[in-house]
């Protein structure tokens, strides 16, 4: 019995007994409750078939064309996940606003300190600072769009005072940041603190709760890599 897969097929060698299954068009499910999607290949598909030595599958490439039902198998789901240490070659930006400056500063530094730690070199990091978190969307949107950076993290502390300014310029913040990531198709990650208070604030920045400059740049490697290494256009 023929078996065809796509190229990016991949099966785990303990697997290798599912290829010899029959198979009908139809999801199945083997005797250890492994369900193989099975899908109609394009009608006249080129198919690829493998043989399996029990240390992985090795596909060749069928030569005659299929003009009859083919499959296309897949043993495994596949899992795609960014790898904070795949760093080498990968580009930062990260947008900084000025306002409480005092929080913003340690954010950064925090910041710098993880993509240090991960080996992301300092040449591959470009810092902009912008006036306030309410500038943060169109800076980052405008570095996405430049192709220079595979994710772009933005830094900002808002901190609620008397009136509903807070409200304003920390939703217009999460939505410029987010509006910048989906228009550039870049990464753009939420490094933008929301806080009651200056305490809370500064127990975020390298204070008793962490500083989530350094969480969130692990989060910009993380999001750079799946783009970079699985995501790509
Ligand atoms: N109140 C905070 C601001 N306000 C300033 C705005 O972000 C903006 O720069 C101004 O409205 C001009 O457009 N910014 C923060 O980052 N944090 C705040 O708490
Ligand atoms: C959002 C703020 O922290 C501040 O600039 C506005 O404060 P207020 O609401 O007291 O005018």
């Amino acid at each position: 019995m023929a078996l065809f897969a796509s190229t990016d097929c991949f099966l785990p060698s303990h697997q290798t007994q599912l290829a010899s299954r029959h198979h009908h068009g139809h999801d199945v499910v083997d005797s250890r409750s492994t369900i193989l999607h099975l899908h109609r290949a394009p009608q006249g598909a080129r198919s690829l078939s493998f043989s399996f030595s029990g240390q992985g599958c090795q596909p060749h490439i069928a030569l005659e064309r299929k003009d009859r039902l083919s499959v296309v198998q897949t043993a495994a789901v596949r899992q795609l996940i960014g790898s904070v240490t795949r760093t080498q070659g990968l580009r930062f930006a990260v947008v900084v606003a000025r306002f409480n400056e005092i929080v913003t500063k340690q954010l950064l530094e925090g910041a710098l300190g993880a993509f240090k730690n991960y080996a992301v070199q300092d040449e591959d990091i470009d810092v902009v600072w912008v006036p306030g978190s309410f500038e943060i969307g169109v800076v980052a949107e405008r570095l996405g769009k430049s192709c220079k950076y595979h994710a772009i993290l933005c830094i900002g502390a808002v901190i609620r005072g008397d009136t509903s300014h807070y409200d304003a310029v920390a939703n217009s913040a999460a939505s410029g940041v987010l509006s910048a990531g989906i228009n550039s198709g870049v990464p753009c990650i939420f490094g933008v603190l929301t806080c009651e208070n200056m305490e809370q604030a500064l127990n975020r920045a390298g204070g008793k709760s962490g500083n989530k400059g350094a969480e969130t740049a692990l989060t910009a490697i993380e999001m750079a890599s799946l783009f970079e290494h699985h995501l790509k256009q």
